[in-house]
């Protein structure tokens, strides 16, 4: 009887006690937290929900980002975007706070968010990244990849022929989704020996894609609830295909990588030699490096839908925006066949990355498509854990501080007009190198990306047999506005964007 009395009591009064604690919350948040003198907006300031409807709700999502750089252009180079959130966008800064040895870590709750603790990307903890990442380096070095080029040359020719095939039939090929094809067979091929084969199902794997497509809009929702984020992915797959495409598909990724695990570990148990030293051959050693704890079979699955994530959009991004850019320019497109000409004088040769790295243009295409695709286009969460004074503003400890590509390569003093696709730009070594500066599609420092040796490599083969197989190819029903970005931690094109498709030119 007390007991419901008192029950009774605590409802009555419930909502008054939440409308005070969210009160002072707010209050502090404005006026005593220690990022109060940051400037910004108020509502940034007072709930995290500001940068939710950006990223949820507004203009369908996905676009916090474009929001972050209007704030810059009211508030300046330090802005308050999240109550314990700072961003900035003085490229002085990002060498500062990307670097080796930088005190900055990755943000757990950022990070957190992506539901694979285990994987080197979401490590946060800068010790443990620093063995984990150790132990998958030398799968990823670029002697590695000088070694296994035939992989990447091998679905570069897949995709060439079946473009060819398809031209043939006067259809648009789908270009989106052949070069994102490549990079999901170049890296299971690559890192698993065990190819999704991509580019022989339908729609170039169409059904995956899809699969990716409903898995990106989870991230900022997670990001916000993280409690739904560890409920979603331990509901059984047959719950969940009923109920939430999203989630089916991140268990269906899921368990595509488990079973990719448990192919290489069957082989290892029977004793079989491998064909290729995967990176399950090479995380399964307990010598892969100073410290390595042999993972388990669940975190090795972490570790390949890491992988297999980090690939897929950004590689064909680049692949994309530069093939789009340069068949919508008469000009590029001409010096960039003749320079190819010149050194492959015949079309159906391999083209060799070694070779192709060292061609001018080319090399001046693929650094201004890398600066203008965006692989990660929004910012790179870090926390400072014994604070720092950034543009002259004292920043206290465990404030998280950010910076994005989207930004420092549209910095218009390094590059103007940083909206035209203009190779030009990197063509005079000593110039290229000031802006070489400004160039960080993935990122820098201990952080920086593991596969740029790959994806150098893709890009370079990809694009250089591309374009010295097919001169006579234009743009399909696709316009700029179909390759603009929207952020989902992955930079990708609006959902109900035309894909990128290309017909043969009318003689
Ligand atoms: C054009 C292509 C690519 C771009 C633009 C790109 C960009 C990036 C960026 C910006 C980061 C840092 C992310 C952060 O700080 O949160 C990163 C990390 C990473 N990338 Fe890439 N990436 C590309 C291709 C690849 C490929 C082909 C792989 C396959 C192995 C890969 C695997 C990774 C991994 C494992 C990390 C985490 C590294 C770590 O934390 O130590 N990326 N990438």
């Amino acid at each position: 009887m007390i007991f419901l009395t008192s029950l009774q009591y605590i409802l009555q009064y419930l909502p008054t006690l939440v409308v005070i604690c969210l009160t002072g919350a707010i209050v502090y948040r404005l006026y005593l937290h220690p990022l109060a003198h940051i400037p910004g907006p108020r509502l940034a300031a007072a709930t995290d929900l500001y940068g939710f409807y950006f990223n949820v709700i507004s203009g369908g999502g996905g676009r916090f980002f474009l929001q972050i750089e209007k704030l810059h252009q009211k508030y300046g180079p330090v802005v308050r975007i999240a109550p314990n959130e700072i961003h900035l966008s003085d490229p002085e800064n990002y060498d500062r706070i990307y670097h080796i040895g930088a005190k900055y870590y990755k943000c757990p709750k950022f990070y957190g968010c992506f539901g694979l603790d285990s994987c080197t990307f979401c490590t946060w903890d800068s010790e443990l990244h620093r063995v984990r990442r150790a132990a998958l380096n030398p799968r990823f070095s670029r002697k590695s990849v000088l070694e296994l080029e035939g992989v990447v040359q091998s679905k570069v020719q897949k995709l060439c022929q079946k473009v060819a095939d398809m031209l043939h039939t006067n259809k648009p090929v789908d270009l989106h989704h052949g070069f994102r094809a490549i990079s999901i067979d170049v890296i299971t091929d690559y890192a698993f020996d065990n190819c999704y084969d991509l580019l022989d199902k339908a729609g170039f794997g169409l059904e995956f894609f899809s699969m990716i497509d409903a898995i990106l809009p989870t991230f900022w929702i997670f990001y916000q609830w993280p409690l739904l984020q560890s409920v979603a992915m331990n509901i059984p797959a047959w719950l969940a295909k009923l109920t939430n495409k999203h989630i089916a598909s991140h268990l269906k990724l899921q368990q595509d990588c488990r079973e990719q695990v448990m192919n290489v570990r069957a082989t290892i148990d029977e004793g079989k030699p491998p064909t290729r030293i995967t990176i399950f051959h090479q995380l399964l050693r307990a010598d892969a490096a100073e410290g390595h704890v042999v993972p388990s079979a669940e975190e090795l699955v972490e570790e390949a839908s890491g992988v297999v994530a980090a690939s897929s959009e950004t590689t064909g991004n680049a692949l994309t925006f530069a093939t789009y850019n340069v068949l919508a320019n008469k000009r590029i497109h001409a010096k960039l066949t003749e320079e190819l000409k010149e050194s492959f004088p015949n079309p159906s040769s391999t083209l060799d990355f070694v070779t192709l790295e060292k061609l001018p243009y080319l090399n001046a295409v693929i650094k201004e498509s890398l600066r203008l695709s965006f692989g990660i286009i929004g910012r790179l969460p870090r926390v400072t854990p014994s604070g720092d004074v950034l543009n002259g503003y004292i920043i206290p400890p465990g404030t998280t501080v950010g910076m994005s590509s989207w930004l420092m390569h549209r910095n218009e003093d390094a590059f103007p007009e940083p909206d035209k696709f203009d190779p030009g730009r990197w063509l005079d070594p000593e110039s290229a190198k000031l802006l070489e500066k400004y160039l960080v599609p993935f990122s820098r420092g201990s952080r920086q990306c593991i596969g740029i040796p790959l994806a150098y490599c893709e890009i370079y083969v990809a694009l250089g047999t591309f374009f010295r197989q097919f001169e006579n190819l234009e743009i399909y029903n696709t316009s700029p506005e179909d390759l603009a970005y929207v952020d989902y931690f992955a930079a990708t094109h609006p959902f109900d964007a035309r894909k990128f498709h290309v017909v043969l030119k009318k003689s």
